[in-house]
């Protein structure tokens, strides 16, 4: 399973707070993109914090330097994960993890325009990073770059801190990246460019959530085939057709009872609200 996070790459307040409320219900977490933190300020963090108490909320700071110092005021206003560039001295990079720490936090490495993103990998890991982004950007994006390559790289490595993807990603997408190892598949056009953001949202997140809810439902369906297999056994010993083992439920065995109805398989992601929304425009 992948968590979902949806990248508000507006400029406008109010609109970034309007396209939070459609996406919030069907993600796990709301990325405030660096253009929009930048324009808008900490004050949207606070405004966002204050509404959306279920999501996690990603700062895409992007810092480049002073780390601890830059990135801790965002934490202490309820930001559960800050990004840093992988690009930056490596002094910046352990000041935003330290952060992150001292506030029970996460800090995400941003692997962008990093040329040796395996031996910079290993060493913020190291540092104890937390996340590491493998990030193709809009810039890389519209000159045709993927972020598919690097993922396989970086989730090849296995290093225990989690991997989030993004650079263009969509529902059409979202299995590829999560079976390449990805933790974490971001995505910001893909929804907020769609005639339904909600409806965009929810698809993504159920294709994302959809591995972990099969072999969850897969588990859970264990006791229910041990108990048809117990049936069969106990009938052939008595000397009935196996057929009869699927008799009604008051002469079935005790067997068929151990599993309580809530073990049944689980529900499925929530289903897309049926809201349109106007595209967002794209960010700047
Ligand atoms: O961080 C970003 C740009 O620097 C974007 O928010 C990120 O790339 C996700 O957006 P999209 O899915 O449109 O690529």
């Amino acid at each position: 399973m992948a968590q979902t996070q949806m990248a508000l790459d507006s400029l406008d307040f109010d609109a970034t707070i309007a396209l939070a409320a459609k996406v919030a219900p069907h993600v796990d977490i709301l990325e405030i993109g660096t253009p929009c933190i930048k324009h808008n300020g900490i004050e949207l963090l606070k405004a966002l914090r204050a509404k959306f108490p279920n999501n996690k909320i990603l700062v895409d700071l992007k810092t480049m330097d002073a780390g601890f110092y830059e990135a801790e005021p965002f934490y202490k206003a309820g930001a559960d994960i800050c990004t840093v560039l992988g690009t930056a001295d490596i002094g910046t990079i352990k000041g935003v993890i330290d952060a992150a720490n001292k506030y029970g936090k996460e800090a995400q490495i941003d692997l962008i325009n990093v040329n040796d993103k395996k031996a910079r990998t290993l060493e913020v890991v190291k540092l104890g990073a937390h996340i590491i982004g493998v990030h193709t950007g809009l810039d890389q994006q519209a000159a045709g770059q993927t972020p598919f390559a690097d993922l396989g790289l970086v989730s090849g490595l296995k290093t225990g801190a989690k991997v989030s993807v993004a650079g263009g990603v969509k529902a059409a997408t979202t299995k590829q990246v999560v079976d390449a190892g990805a933790d974490i598949v971001v995505a910001g056009a893909a929804i907020y460019g769609a005639a339904d953001p909600a409806a965009s949202a929810a698809e993504i997140t159920k294709i994302a959530h959809g591995s972990a809810a099969a072999s969850k439902g897969g588990n859970k369906l264990l006791p229910w085939i041990i108990a048809a297999v117990a049936a069969v056994l106990v009938f052939s010993l008595l000397g009935k057709k196996p057929e009869e083992a699927a008799a009604p439920a008051a002469e079935a065995p005790a067997a068929t009872e151990v599993v309580p109805a809530e073990d049944a398989p689980a529900a499925e992601a929530p289903a897309a609200t049926e809201e349109a929304a106007p595209a967002e425009p794209a960010a700047q």
